[in-house]
């Protein structure tokens, strides 16, 4: 299993390591003793589980009060998973990163609290599968419009779009940042 940090404080891209045979294959997506000098206080209370058609976007998410870290792996098909530091302290603020992932080398991003969240599947189907370092608590979710034009994310031309009514309706970041006071 490789580990590599990005210009995004915690923000990891981890590659388990994939053992294949005849039969097919075995990896080991989450072993936390493993992970304990990176993330000794890290812990999954909650397990996500998706499925998208080619097209679809959900996002940008995340949690006011109870912001969840998770680690994200594509269990079928591949999406452009993107995510928007909205840490004010952070010397990546404001800025967003993306990464294409896919359920051919079962690579995964660990997005830390703090950051919203969404992607955009690229296969005709994606199995998402994320863990989350606190529970859902659905008063207190909030989303950035995806396709606010001052984010710059080049989202992967797809065709036609599916999003929902939430997310076509989401804040712009500056009005998020206007809501906060930032
Ligand atoms: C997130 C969530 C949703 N739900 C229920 C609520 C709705 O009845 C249904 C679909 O919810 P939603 O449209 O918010 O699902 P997504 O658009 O995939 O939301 C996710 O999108 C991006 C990619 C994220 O990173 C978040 O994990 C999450 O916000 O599942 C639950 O029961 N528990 C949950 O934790």
């Amino acid at each position: 299993m490789r580990i590599e940090k990005t210009d995004f404080e915690g923000l990891l891209r981890i590659f388990p390591e994939v053992h294949r045979d005849d039969r097919g294959l075995f990896a080991e997506l989450w072993q936390a003793a493993r992970y304990e000098d990176l993330w000794p206080e890290l812990s999954f209370v909650q397990d996500n589980f998706s499925v998208s058609k080619k097209g679809t976007l959900r996002g940008l998410h995340f949690q006011k009060k109870h912001p969840q870290g998770k680690l994200i792996t594509v269990l079928e098909g591949e999406i452009f998973d993107v995510a928007l530091d909205l840490r004010p302290s952070s010397k990546t603020f404001g800025r967003v990163y993306t990464v294409s992932l896919s359920a051919d080398d079962l690579s995964q991003v660990y997005i830390p609290e703090g950051m919203a969240h969404g992607f955009l599947t690229l296969s005709p189907v994606a199995r998402v599968f994320y863990r989350c370092t606190d529970f859902y608590y659905p008063d207190d979710e909030a989303g950035i419009l995806f396709s606010d034009a001052n984010l710059g994310i080049r989202w992967p031309e797809v065709g036609e779009l599916t999003v929902s009514e939430k997310d076509r309706r989401a804040q712009t970041f500056f009005e998020w940042r206007q809501s906060v006071g930032l």
